[in-house]
């Protein structure tokens, strides 16, 4: 049992109790007393909602349910007349202009890569925050965005070959990043600066300018041979590189040595479904890395290619102005940080004797944290313009947005901040939301800084609202069927019907296929063509090869476009993925459903409840490794539950892929010295009994969610390892 200090009518977790006491109240001028007896008022005036809201969800869902056992085929005006009937959909307001002030550029006047990483991994955040800026020559070569043939593999030892073609790519870009007025860059030899313009020698012995000349921004080192020259363009930057003596500078006929992007222009600093956090040993991590985040003073020290290395917050970059004035570039990403939802509680800190929820603490202290950020007691500073980014996921329509608009206006007063400091990135990823985005928006318009299509959770919230309408089509299909177009199309829509466009972001949601860059440098570009000035990446080498989209795309003029074009998709966005009635999938086409969904759901689990790791690269039945998450978990779990409830397969075929996948993903994760198999005995493993618990008593999950299982079994988990 862990030990608890009383703090008036809370419990708190010792641990989380001296971290609070000791590191997170100290200087941000909140007393500490108030804090308590505050922090207590907001948990009794607004535990009692959030049941409501929660107990609201139930209903629904409730009456959902009854209404497809009872019409089987129902005409869709019949089915939209009977969701506006109970409440699911609301009225559209027709105002819903945002008016949210003091927002940091990158969020409001620039587009770019949004990255995600699971906070309590400090080496991954440390990581994160120095994404803003990335190596393309590193990202191209180590990726398949430059193919594997002619003789270009990757391997231990460098490969000039490969190099050749990654230069080769690179140049290319820079024609596009800053045209020369004459010829291209990948005939240039020299790059000079002449008084104040960026004179290009290219190896005809021309010399050129740029297209267009204000795209050259800044250099370091002498303007007759500079060490770096610094280009903007679309409002970001790209630094070239040089040195003569570098291994790759030296066969390079300009001396270039590398190309660095601006890439993850902002970072969410994951609290949610990344993480693994069920106690409060596990929440003081979480919160102690996002104070050392806030401070700039995390680092951590780790092993690479044999070497140990200390990593910590990256400086600001410095530059000489083409006037001989100095510019000052950020060197680390703008930081965001993602809250839990509504739904979970956690033991970490009790009151009256109960857990308290877990959206409410999150919001309490990441805010009393990023407090540090606002008084400029760090070393570098945040949000130049003094706000708080929290994403605030799982809302299920406007009444949860605006319970979350009360619970940061009361955090507000508790740390006697000015009101709206603290800002909503609103996740659109569940369906009650998705059909009331608008007065959603409208909810917390002077907080929203992004509505952000969460796809992954979307689809899990799909499955479960309309679970008893019958079998969902095959997991990929799903994703290339009318409901989830219309709600993306939907999404930046309202996004620009309600005055985002130069205000706050409109986001798309993340690559879930870490390895293959090729594909996502080809779908992903059609993200910034949507109108979304962000979208999700899932590591910094993607941010950098996502950030090139952002040079292809202007997406504000892109969005100036699409604000004429008025779009609900609402018959689309209702319209039920589900199987056609006629199609009849052979058994091998089950079964591999099946077990990929079943693979996925172990190699996700296990590594959650045996080891408390709450991300994790997991491959799918043809061996690529996928990005798993609770979000992901959610729909495999689903998927299966769904296809039970309508007996596309049965309860022995599932245990049967149940006990063959935990073979298999032990074998996979054998060479992991911390990992803890399932098998011989999987009944008597947590994981395994938490996996089986996910998908045998799926549709009884709130909203078809994981955490409540997840937390529990690693709860449990931990119990047994003390
Ligand atoms: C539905 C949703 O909610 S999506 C949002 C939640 N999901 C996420 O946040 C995904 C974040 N991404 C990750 O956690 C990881 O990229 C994974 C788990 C998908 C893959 O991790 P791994 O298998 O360790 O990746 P891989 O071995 O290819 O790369 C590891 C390297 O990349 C870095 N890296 C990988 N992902 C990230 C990241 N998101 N941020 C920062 N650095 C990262 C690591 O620091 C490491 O580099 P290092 O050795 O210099 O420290
Ligand atoms: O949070 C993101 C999602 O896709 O879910
Ligand atoms: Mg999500």
């Amino acid at each position: 049992m862990a030990e608890m200090i009383e703090a008036g009518h809370l419990t708190v977790h010792a641990q989380l109790y001296r971290f609070i006491q000791e590191q997170a109240l100290p200087g941000s001028g909140v007393n500490p007393e108030q804090f308590w007896t505050g922090f207590e008022q907001i948990l009794s005036e607004l535990i009692p909602q959030n049941q409501a809201l929660l107990a609201k969800r139930e209903s629904l869902q409730t009456l959902i349910d009854d209404y497809h056992r009872q019409h089987k085929k129902p005409a869709p005006g019949h089915y939209k007349q009977f969701l506006t009937d109970i409440g699911y959909l609301q009225p559209v307001p027709q105002q819903a202009e945002i008016d949210t002030a003091n927002v940091d550029a990158e969020i409001a006047r620039l587009a770019g890569p949004q990255l995600v990483v699971p906070i309590n991994n400090a080496r991954y955040a440390l990581n994160a925050a120095n994404a803003r800026w990335g190596s393309l020559y590193d990202a191209a070569y180590g990726t398949d965005v430059i193919a594997e043939d002619e003789g270009a593999e990757r391997g231990k030892a460098y490969n000039p070959v490969r190099g050749r073609k990654v230069v080769a790519f690179a140049r290319q870009w820079l024609d596009k990043i800053a045209p020369l007025e004459e010829g291209f860059h990948q005939y240039a030899i020299a790059y000079q600066i002449q008084e104040g313009q960026l004179k290009v020698r290219l190896d005809s012995g021309k010399i050129s300018g740029l297209r267009d000349a204000k795209a050259f921004v800044g250099y370091q080192g002498e303007a007759d041979g500079p060490k770096a020259i610094l280009l903007k363009h679309h409002g970001l930057h790209a630094e070239i590189q040089f040195d003569a003596n570098h291994p790759i500078g030296q066969a390079d006929p300009a001396a270039i040595k590398d190309i660095l992007l601006e890439s993850a222009l902002t970072t969410i600093m994951d609290c949610e479904d990344s993480v693994a956090a069920v106690d409060g040993e596990d929440k003081t991590l979480v919160y102690q890395n996002w104070l050392g985040l806030m401070h700039g003073t995390l680092t951590t020290s780790l092993e690479k290619a044999g070497k140990q290395v200390q990593r910590a917050m990256n400086p600001d970059r410095q530059y000489t102005a083409p006037d001989g004035s100095s510019v000052t570039l950020k060197g680390r990403s703008l930081m965001l940080v993602r809250n839990v939802g509504h739904l979970m509680t956690n033991p970490a800190i009790q009151y009256q004797g109960r857990d308290i929820p877990e959206g409410i603490m999150d919001a309490v202290i990441t805010s009393l944290i990023a407090k540090h950020d606002l008084l400029k007691l760090g070393k570098f500073q945040n949000s130049e313009t003094g706000s708080v980014y929290i994403v605030k996921p799982k809302m299920h329509g406007p009444d949860e947005v605006a319970f979350t608009n009360t619970l940061f206006a009361r955090v507000e007063s508790l740390l006697d901040l000015a009101p709206h400091t603290l800002k909503m990135g609103i996740m659109d990823e569940e369906r009650r939301t998705t059909v009331n985005l608008k007065a959603c928006i409208a909810a917390a318009r002077n907080r929203v800084i992004f509505i952000n299509t969460g796809f992954l959770d979307r689809t899990g919230d799909e499955i479960h609202t309309s679970m008893l309408a019958g079998a969902f089509a095959p997991k990929a299909e799903l994703k290339a069927m009318a409901w989830i177009q219309a709600y993306e199309k939907a999404n930046v829509a309202t996004g620009l019907a309600c005055g985002l466009s130069g205000k706050a972001q409109i986001g798309k949601g993340m690559w879930p296929i870490p390895d293959q860059m090729h594909q996502m440098m080809e779908t992903k570009l059609g993200h910034p063509k949507a109108g979304a000035n962000t979208a999700w990446v899932p590591s910094p080498t993607a941010a950098t090869l996502h950030a090139l989209h952002y040079h292809q795309v202007d997406v504000f003029a892109v969005q100036n476009q699409l604000k004429a074009q008025a779009f609900d998709g609402l018959d689309d966005i209702l319209s039920i993925p589900l199987m056609d009635q006629n199609r009849i999938l052979t058994s091998e086409e089950i079964q591999r459903e099946l077990d990929n969904n079943v693979q996925g759901i172990l190699g996700y689990v296990v590594r959650w409840v045996h080891q408390g790791v709450g991300c994790s690269k997991v491959p799918d039945i043809s061996n690529v490794g996928l990005m798993e998450d609770r979000a992901t978990l959610r729909i495999s779990s689903q998927h299966i539950a769904n296809w039970l409830l309508h007996e596309i397969v049965s309860k022995d075929q599932v245990q049967a892929s149940l006990e063959k996948m935990a073979k298999l993903v032990d074998k996979q994760n054998a060479g992991d010295p911390d990992y803890i198999p399932m098998t011989p005995n999987p009944d008597q493993a947590i994981a395994f009994q938490a996996a089986s618990e996910l998908i045998f008593a799926g549709t009884t999950q709130p909203s078809g969610y994981t955490e409540p299982v997840l937390h529990k079994k690693r709860l449990e988990m931990k119990s047994r390892v003390d």
